[in-house]
């Protein structure tokens, strides 16, 4: 295993104490694209502060690579490459000298340092950029610069906080495009998100984390799977009276597994069947349908699942 975490568990004392984390295991394996979905303040950011040897943690061990990042922290950082959730180019260097002086930092000559900026500019599409300075770029670029720097001293695991945060939709797709081909360098990556269709999209395993614990960990097939139904119903309903009878009737219909109550109405959960939606309306005639979503299962039903909240709560 590339990145192994055993009981970690962070506790900021203060006058207000804070269980951060609160025993995380997990181990991701080499070349996987892995996720830390949760909500905010699920403890995303401090694993990943841990992982990278930016905090101490309270009790447990990480290792990455075989390194222990507590005992060795300089070895360890040599393994690994870190994109925080905020900016943190250097405003006064250009986009080549913030890649440059990073390989220098991590002990190369000159000559291979300027080789391997060229390579990465060129590999990032940031070539016609060089010499533009941070404040220049768009947040999907500077996004595109951190990710190559990060990478310079050619880590063996890439650490993503919020990669997406604060992106338009096209410069997301271009960002899973660049961390999709890190795979194909061998860079294993663990990233931390909030987004369900980042999670979703570009994960092999996720683990979904709330309150510093893990809920559930698998691929987000398997995790969408775990739900036993491809669409939910949300049916909104003007009157609640006898709804424990129209339960009964929606779960009685073919393709139905499972039916909720909820304070407006209720939640039907099914595989895709033929003409169930016009059985389901018909069902509820009596109950007058205000309103009717339907929804694809998703990471965010699975937490929702687990929590009763959703991911932006
Ligand atoms: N330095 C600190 N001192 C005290 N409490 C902290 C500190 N850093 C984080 N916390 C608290 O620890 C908990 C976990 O925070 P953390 O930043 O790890 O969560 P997160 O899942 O990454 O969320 P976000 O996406 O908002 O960063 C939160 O309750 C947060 O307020």
């Amino acid at each position: 295993m590339i990145v192994e975490i055993a009981g970690l568990q962070k506790v900021y004392a203060g006058k207000q104490r804070v269980v951060a984390v609160d025993g995380i295991d997990l181990c991701v394996r080499p070349g996987e694209i892995y996720g830390l979905l949760g909500p905010n303040g699920a403890g995303k950011t401090t694993t990943i502060s841990i992982c990278t040897t930016r905090a101490l943690p309270t009790v447990g061990k990480v290792h990455i690579a075989g390194v222990d990042v507590v005992a060795n922290p300089s070895l360890a950082r040599i393994h690994i490459g870190v994109v925080p959730q905020y900016n943190t180019l250097d405003r006064g260097c250009t986009i080549f000298e913030n890649i440059y002086f990073h390989c220098i930092y991590f002990g190369s000559s000159r000559g291979d340092a300027k080789a391997r900026t060229e390579q990465l500019l060129a590999q990032f599409k940031l070539s016609e950029r060089a010499g533009a300075y941070p404040s220049q770029l768009s947040g999907g670029l500077a996004q595109r610069v951190q990710i190559a720097r990060a990478i310079a001293h050619r880590p063996k695991v890439l650490f993503l906080d919020e990669p997406s945060a604060g992106l338009d939709p096209q410069s997301r797709i271009a960002m899973w495009d660049a961390v999709r081909g890190l795979r194909e360098e061998g860079i294993t990556v663990v990233l931390t998100t909030h987004y369900m269709e980042e999670a979703d999209e570009l994960c092999d395993r996720v683990a979904i984390i709330d309150h510093g614990k893990i809920l559930v960990e698998d691929t987000p097939a398997a995790l969408k799977a775990s739900i036993g139904a491809q669409k939910i119903y949300a049916l909104d309903l003007k009157s609640l009276e006898n709804l424990p009878v129209l339960v009964k009737a929606l779960e009685g219909l073919q393709g139905v597994t499972r039916v909720e109550a909820k304070e407006t109405g209720a939640h039907v959960y099914a595989h895709g069947a033929d003409g169930l939606l016009a059985e389901i309306v018909l069902a509820t005639g009596p109950y007058g349908l205000r309103d009717l979503t339907i929804s694809e299962t998703s990471l965010e039903t699975v937490f929702i699942r687990l929590t009763g909240r959703d991911l932006r709560e």
